[in-house]
Protein backbone atom coordinates (compact mmCIF):
# COMPACT_ATOMS: atom_id res chain seq x y z
CA UNK A 1 0.00 0.00 0.00
CA UNK A 2 1.62 3.23 -0.66
CA UNK A 3 0.77 5.84 1.69
CA UNK A 4 1.40 9.80 0.15
CA UNK A 5 4.51 11.24 1.22
CA UNK A 6 3.08 14.00 3.31
CA UNK A 7 -0.21 12.05 4.91
CA UNK A 8 0.16 12.77 8.61
CA UNK A 9 -1.10 9.73 10.63
CA UNK A 10 -3.78 10.39 13.12
CA UNK A 11 -2.32 10.03 16.83
CA UNK A 12 -4.37 10.96 20.56
CA UNK A 13 -5.56 14.54 21.12
CA UNK A 14 -7.43 13.96 24.64
CA UNK A 15 -11.05 12.71 24.95
CA UNK A 16 -13.09 15.73 24.75
CA UNK A 17 -16.48 14.67 26.63
CA UNK A 18 -17.90 17.94 25.66
CA UNK A 19 -17.53 17.46 22.04
CA UNK A 20 -19.03 14.16 22.56
CA UNK A 21 -22.03 15.20 24.40
CA UNK A 22 -22.90 17.10 21.11
CA UNK A 23 -23.20 14.47 18.92
CA UNK A 24 -26.69 13.36 18.14
CA UNK A 25 -28.18 10.95 14.80
CA UNK A 26 -31.30 11.82 13.34
CA UNK A 27 -31.92 7.93 12.34
CA UNK A 28 -34.71 9.00 10.08
CA UNK A 29 -32.58 11.35 7.92
CA UNK A 30 -29.66 8.97 7.87
CA UNK A 31 -31.83 5.67 6.84
CA UNK A 32 -33.63 8.44 3.99
CA UNK A 33 -30.36 8.93 2.56
CA UNK A 34 -28.86 5.28 2.87
CA UNK A 35 -32.01 4.52 1.07
CA UNK A 36 -31.68 7.05 -1.60
CA UNK A 37 -27.86 5.89 -1.88
CA UNK A 38 -28.71 2.36 -2.16
CA UNK A 39 -31.54 3.12 -4.65
CA UNK A 40 -29.04 4.83 -6.87
CA UNK A 41 -28.47 4.03 -10.74
CA UNK A 42 -24.70 2.54 -10.03
CA UNK A 43 -22.31 3.75 -13.32
CA UNK A 44 -22.47 1.70 -15.58
CA UNK A 45 -20.21 -0.04 -18.49
CA UNK A 46 -16.74 1.21 -18.48
CA UNK A 47 -16.86 3.36 -15.86
CA UNK A 48 -17.83 0.25 -13.87
CA UNK A 49 -15.20 -2.06 -14.97
CA UNK A 50 -13.32 1.00 -13.73
CA UNK A 51 -14.78 1.20 -10.37
CA UNK A 52 -14.75 -2.89 -10.10
CA UNK A 53 -11.05 -2.77 -10.76
CA UNK A 54 -10.70 -0.02 -8.25
CA UNK A 55 -12.92 -1.81 -5.50
CA UNK A 56 -10.48 -4.74 -6.20
CA UNK A 57 -7.96 -2.35 -4.58
CA UNK A 58 -9.45 -1.51 -1.79
CA UNK A 59 -10.23 -5.05 -0.59
CA UNK A 60 -8.52 -6.42 2.76
CA UNK A 61 -9.19 -10.30 1.42
CA UNK A 62 -9.84 -12.09 4.32
CA UNK A 63 -10.34 -15.31 5.94
CA UNK A 64 -11.28 -15.53 9.67
CA UNK A 65 -12.51 -19.02 10.10
CA UNK A 66 -11.29 -21.50 13.00
CA UNK A 67 -10.85 -24.07 10.71
CA UNK A 68 -8.14 -21.67 8.61
CA UNK A 69 -5.21 -24.09 7.44
CA UNK A 70 -1.69 -22.90 5.99
CA UNK A 71 -2.63 -24.04 2.69
CA UNK A 72 -5.61 -22.15 3.00
CA UNK A 73 -4.01 -19.07 3.97
CA UNK A 74 -1.25 -19.84 1.03
CA UNK A 75 -4.08 -19.71 -1.69
CA UNK A 76 -5.78 -16.63 -0.25
CA UNK A 77 -2.42 -14.74 -0.59
CA UNK A 78 -2.01 -15.94 -4.07
CA UNK A 79 -5.08 -14.78 -4.87
CA UNK A 80 -4.33 -11.47 -3.72
CA UNK A 81 -1.50 -10.70 -5.09
CA UNK A 82 -3.22 -12.16 -8.85
CA UNK A 83 -6.77 -11.31 -8.50
CA UNK A 84 -8.23 -11.19 -12.05
CA UNK A 85 -7.09 -14.14 -14.38
CA UNK A 86 -4.46 -13.64 -16.66
CA UNK A 87 -7.34 -13.35 -19.55
CA UNK A 88 -9.28 -10.74 -18.15
CA UNK A 89 -6.02 -8.73 -17.25
CA UNK A 90 -5.26 -8.66 -20.67
CA UNK A 91 -8.62 -8.02 -22.02
CA UNK A 92 -9.01 -4.96 -19.73
CA UNK A 93 -5.29 -4.07 -21.14
CA UNK A 94 -4.37 -3.83 -16.98
CA UNK A 95 -1.19 -5.88 -17.92
CA UNK A 96 0.98 -2.72 -16.43
CA UNK A 97 -1.48 -2.08 -13.45
CA UNK A 98 0.10 -4.44 -11.08
CA UNK A 99 -3.29 -5.15 -9.70
CA UNK A 100 -3.48 -6.42 -5.97
CA UNK A 101 -5.81 -6.29 -3.26
CA UNK A 102 -5.41 -3.54 -0.74
CA UNK A 103 -3.64 -6.59 1.91
CA UNK A 104 -5.13 -9.98 3.49
CA UNK A 105 -6.56 -10.02 6.86
CA UNK A 106 -6.03 -13.19 8.87
CA UNK A 107 -5.57 -14.68 12.51
CA UNK A 108 -2.25 -14.10 14.92
CA UNK A 109 -1.44 -17.87 13.67
CA UNK A 110 -1.68 -17.09 10.20
CA UNK A 111 0.69 -14.56 10.09
CA UNK A 112 3.82 -15.98 8.96
CA UNK A 113 2.25 -18.45 6.19
CA UNK A 114 0.81 -15.33 4.53
CA UNK A 115 4.39 -13.70 4.80
CA UNK A 116 6.27 -16.87 3.10
CA UNK A 117 4.14 -16.02 0.00
CA UNK A 118 3.29 -11.88 0.20
CA UNK A 119 7.17 -11.28 1.53
CA UNK A 120 6.22 -7.68 2.05
CA UNK A 121 4.84 -7.34 -1.21
CA UNK A 122 1.58 -6.61 0.35
CA UNK A 123 0.41 -5.55 3.88
CA UNK A 124 -0.67 -8.31 6.07
CA UNK A 125 -3.23 -7.07 8.64
CA UNK A 126 -4.22 -8.91 11.97
CA UNK A 127 -7.03 -9.05 13.90
CA UNK A 128 -6.40 -8.92 17.62
CA UNK A 129 -7.37 -7.91 21.12
CA UNK A 130 -9.69 -11.19 21.40
CA UNK A 131 -10.79 -10.90 18.07
CA UNK A 132 -13.93 -11.05 17.89
CA UNK A 133 -15.74 -10.52 21.00
CA UNK A 134 -13.01 -8.82 23.09
CA UNK A 135 -13.24 -10.15 25.92
CA UNK A 136 -9.70 -11.50 26.95
CA UNK A 137 -7.56 -9.53 29.58
CA UNK A 138 -6.01 -6.13 28.90
CA UNK A 139 -2.50 -7.73 29.18
CA UNK A 140 -3.43 -10.35 26.91
CA UNK A 141 -4.62 -8.18 24.39
CA UNK A 142 -2.12 -5.93 24.03
CA UNK A 143 0.58 -8.49 24.11
CA UNK A 144 -1.78 -10.30 21.39
CA UNK A 145 -1.03 -6.98 19.36
CA UNK A 146 2.72 -6.79 20.17
CA UNK A 147 3.40 -10.57 18.96
CA UNK A 148 1.44 -10.05 15.89
CA UNK A 149 3.75 -6.56 14.98
CA UNK A 150 6.77 -8.62 15.76
CA UNK A 151 5.76 -11.81 13.21
CA UNK A 152 5.34 -9.36 10.84
CA UNK A 153 1.88 -7.94 10.77
CA UNK A 154 1.99 -4.19 9.37
CA UNK A 155 -2.04 -3.66 10.17
CA UNK A 156 -3.49 -4.41 13.51
CA UNK A 157 -7.60 -5.15 13.70
CA UNK A 158 -8.54 -4.85 17.41
CA UNK A 159 -12.14 -4.72 18.40
CA UNK A 160 -13.07 -2.62 20.99
CA UNK A 161 -15.03 -3.68 24.45
CA UNK A 162 -18.37 -3.22 23.75
CA UNK A 163 -19.39 -2.98 27.32
CA UNK A 164 -17.71 0.65 27.65
CA UNK A 165 -20.04 1.62 24.77
CA UNK A 166 -23.01 0.54 26.54
CA UNK A 167 -22.12 1.95 30.06
CA UNK A 168 -20.94 4.81 28.46
CA UNK A 169 -18.15 4.56 29.85
CA UNK A 170 -15.82 6.55 27.25
CA UNK A 171 -13.26 7.06 28.94
CA UNK A 172 -12.31 3.29 29.63
CA UNK A 173 -13.16 3.07 25.60
CA UNK A 174 -10.23 6.11 25.43
CA UNK A 175 -7.90 4.36 27.18
CA UNK A 176 -8.06 0.87 25.76
CA UNK A 177 -7.77 2.09 22.10
CA UNK A 178 -4.96 4.54 23.44
CA UNK A 179 -3.12 1.13 24.85
CA UNK A 180 -3.72 -0.49 21.63
CA UNK A 181 -2.22 2.18 19.76
CA UNK A 182 0.59 2.66 21.53
CA UNK A 183 1.30 -1.14 21.35
CA UNK A 184 0.90 -1.32 17.50
CA UNK A 185 3.69 1.18 16.85
CA UNK A 186 4.20 1.53 13.23
CA UNK A 187 1.51 -1.01 12.40
CA UNK A 188 -1.56 0.71 11.40
CA UNK A 189 -4.36 0.26 13.69
CA UNK A 190 -8.59 -0.02 12.82
CA UNK A 191 -10.43 -0.25 15.33
CA UNK A 192 -13.49 -2.56 14.98
CA UNK A 193 -16.81 -1.16 16.44
CA UNK A 194 -19.07 -4.32 16.39
CA UNK A 195 -21.79 -1.98 15.03
CA UNK A 196 -24.48 -4.79 15.33
CA UNK A 197 -23.95 -4.82 18.94
CA UNK A 198 -24.19 -0.92 20.18
CA UNK A 199 -27.66 -0.93 19.75
CA UNK A 200 -28.22 2.49 18.42
CA UNK A 201 -26.46 5.04 16.06
CA UNK A 202 -25.73 7.66 18.57
CA UNK A 203 -23.42 4.32 20.30
CA UNK A 204 -21.61 3.96 16.78
CA UNK A 205 -21.26 7.40 16.80
CA UNK A 206 -19.81 8.33 19.80
CA UNK A 207 -17.70 5.20 19.63
CA UNK A 208 -16.09 6.10 16.51
CA UNK A 209 -15.47 9.63 17.85
CA UNK A 210 -13.70 8.12 20.90
CA UNK A 211 -11.29 5.84 18.84
CA UNK A 212 -10.54 8.62 16.58
CA UNK A 213 -9.44 10.79 19.58
CA UNK A 214 -7.56 8.18 20.71
CA UNK A 215 -5.17 7.57 17.70
CA UNK A 216 -7.44 5.14 15.74
CA UNK A 217 -5.89 4.77 12.11
CA UNK A 218 -9.05 3.20 10.70
CA UNK A 219 -12.41 2.81 12.15
CA UNK A 220 -14.24 -0.50 10.71
CA UNK A 221 -17.92 -1.69 11.41
CA UNK A 222 -17.88 -5.12 11.96
CA UNK A 223 -15.85 -8.51 12.97
CA UNK A 224 -18.06 -10.71 10.31
CA UNK A 225 -19.38 -12.63 13.47
CA UNK A 226 -22.28 -10.38 14.64
CA UNK A 227 -25.37 -10.60 13.73
CA UNK A 228 -25.68 -7.83 12.01
CA UNK A 229 -22.53 -6.41 9.88
CA UNK A 230 -21.55 -3.63 7.80
CA UNK A 231 -24.71 -1.66 6.32
CA UNK A 232 -24.96 1.69 4.60
CA UNK A 233 -26.78 3.84 7.12
CA UNK A 234 -24.07 2.97 9.79
CA UNK A 235 -21.35 3.96 7.03
CA UNK A 236 -23.43 6.92 6.70
CA UNK A 237 -22.90 7.58 10.53
CA UNK A 238 -19.28 6.70 10.96
CA UNK A 239 -18.04 8.36 7.25
CA UNK A 240 -19.59 11.77 8.67
CA UNK A 241 -17.64 11.27 11.90
CA UNK A 242 -14.75 11.02 9.97
CA UNK A 243 -15.81 13.77 8.03
CA UNK A 244 -16.12 16.13 11.42
CA UNK A 245 -13.05 14.48 12.90
CA UNK A 246 -10.83 15.74 9.79
CA UNK A 247 -12.07 19.21 9.82
CA UNK A 248 -11.85 19.97 13.47
CA UNK A 249 -8.13 18.67 13.82
CA UNK A 250 -7.10 17.89 10.43
CA UNK A 251 -6.07 14.21 10.64
CA UNK A 252 -7.65 11.84 7.90
CA UNK A 253 -8.96 8.54 9.31
CA UNK A 254 -9.89 5.59 7.17
CA UNK A 255 -12.81 3.79 6.78
CA UNK A 256 -13.19 0.00 6.42
CA UNK A 257 -17.36 -1.62 5.78
CA UNK A 258 -16.70 -5.35 6.78
CA UNK A 259 -18.48 -8.42 7.30
CA UNK A 260 -21.17 -9.79 4.58
CA UNK A 261 -20.42 -7.07 1.63
CA UNK A 262 -20.01 -9.60 -0.76
CA UNK A 263 -21.61 -8.50 -4.30
CA UNK A 264 -20.15 -6.23 -6.71
CA UNK A 265 -23.00 -3.78 -6.46
CA UNK A 266 -22.54 -3.44 -2.70
CA UNK A 267 -18.63 -2.36 -2.92
CA UNK A 268 -20.33 0.21 -5.68
CA UNK A 269 -22.51 1.22 -3.20
CA UNK A 270 -19.85 1.37 -0.64
CA UNK A 271 -17.50 3.61 -3.00
CA UNK A 272 -20.22 5.71 -3.63
CA UNK A 273 -20.86 7.03 -0.14
CA UNK A 274 -17.26 7.29 0.47
CA UNK A 275 -16.87 9.70 -2.78
CA UNK A 276 -19.93 12.02 -1.97
CA UNK A 277 -19.86 11.80 1.85
CA UNK A 278 -15.47 12.66 1.88
CA UNK A 279 -14.32 12.95 -1.78
CA UNK A 280 -12.60 11.04 -4.05
CA UNK A 281 -9.26 11.22 -1.79
CA UNK A 282 -11.11 8.72 0.36
CA UNK A 283 -11.33 6.11 -2.59
CA UNK A 284 -7.90 5.10 -1.77
CA UNK A 285 -6.35 1.96 0.07
CA UNK A 286 -4.40 4.49 2.21
CA UNK A 287 -8.37 5.29 3.45
CA UNK A 288 -10.51 2.98 2.47
CA UNK A 289 -10.58 -1.19 2.56
CA UNK A 290 -13.57 -3.17 2.18
CA UNK A 291 -12.86 -6.13 4.41
CA UNK A 292 -14.65 -9.01 2.80
CA UNK A 293 -14.14 -13.02 2.25
CA UNK A 294 -15.98 -13.80 -1.09
CA UNK A 295 -16.56 -9.87 -2.66
CA UNK A 296 -13.39 -10.56 -4.98
CA UNK A 297 -15.16 -13.23 -6.94
CA UNK A 298 -18.09 -11.44 -7.15
CA UNK A 299 -16.46 -8.83 -8.80
CA UNK A 300 -14.33 -10.82 -11.16
CA UNK A 301 -17.84 -12.25 -12.65
CA UNK A 302 -19.21 -8.88 -13.31
CA UNK A 303 -15.60 -8.03 -14.78
CA UNK A 304 -15.96 -11.58 -17.39
CA UNK A 305 -19.38 -10.79 -17.96
CA UNK A 306 -18.10 -6.89 -18.72
CA UNK A 307 -15.23 -8.56 -20.97
CA UNK A 308 -17.32 -11.79 -22.39
CA UNK A 309 -21.13 -11.12 -22.00
CA UNK A 310 -21.36 -13.84 -20.32
CA UNK A 311 -21.22 -15.23 -16.68
CA UNK A 312 -19.46 -18.15 -15.76
CA UNK A 313 -20.52 -20.07 -12.74
CA UNK A 314 -18.69 -19.05 -9.46
CA UNK A 315 -16.60 -22.41 -8.88
CA UNK A 316 -14.62 -21.26 -12.14
CA UNK A 317 -13.37 -18.72 -10.29
CA UNK A 318 -10.55 -19.55 -7.99
CA UNK A 319 -11.29 -19.06 -4.84
CA UNK A 320 -8.92 -19.34 -0.95
O1 LIG B 1 -13.23 -8.34 8.34
C1 LIG B 1 -13.78 -9.00 7.49
C2 LIG B 1 -14.92 -9.90 7.71
O2 LIG B 1 -14.68 -10.80 8.74
C3 LIG B 1 -15.25 -10.64 6.46
O3 LIG B 1 -16.60 -10.97 6.50
P1 LIG B 1 -17.28 -11.80 5.30
O4 LIG B 1 -16.74 -13.21 5.41
O5 LIG B 1 -18.74 -11.70 5.59
O6 LIG B 1 -16.92 -11.18 4.00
Amino acid sequence: MSIPADFKRNEAIGLDLGWLNHIHVNKAAADRRAASLANRRTVKKEYQAAWLVKAIELIDLTTLSGDDTPGRVERLCMKAMRPLRTDLVEALGLQERNLMTGAVCVYHEMIRHADKVLKGRLPIAAVSTGFPAGLTSMETKVREIELSVADGAQEIDIVITRQHVLTGNWQALYDEMVAYRQACGEAHVKAILATGDLVTLENVAKASMVCMMAGADFIKTSTGKEGVNATIPVSLVMVRAIREFHERTGFKVGYKPAGGVSTAKAALQYMTVMKEELGNEWLEPHLFRIGASSLLTDIERQLEHHVTGNYSAVHRHAQP
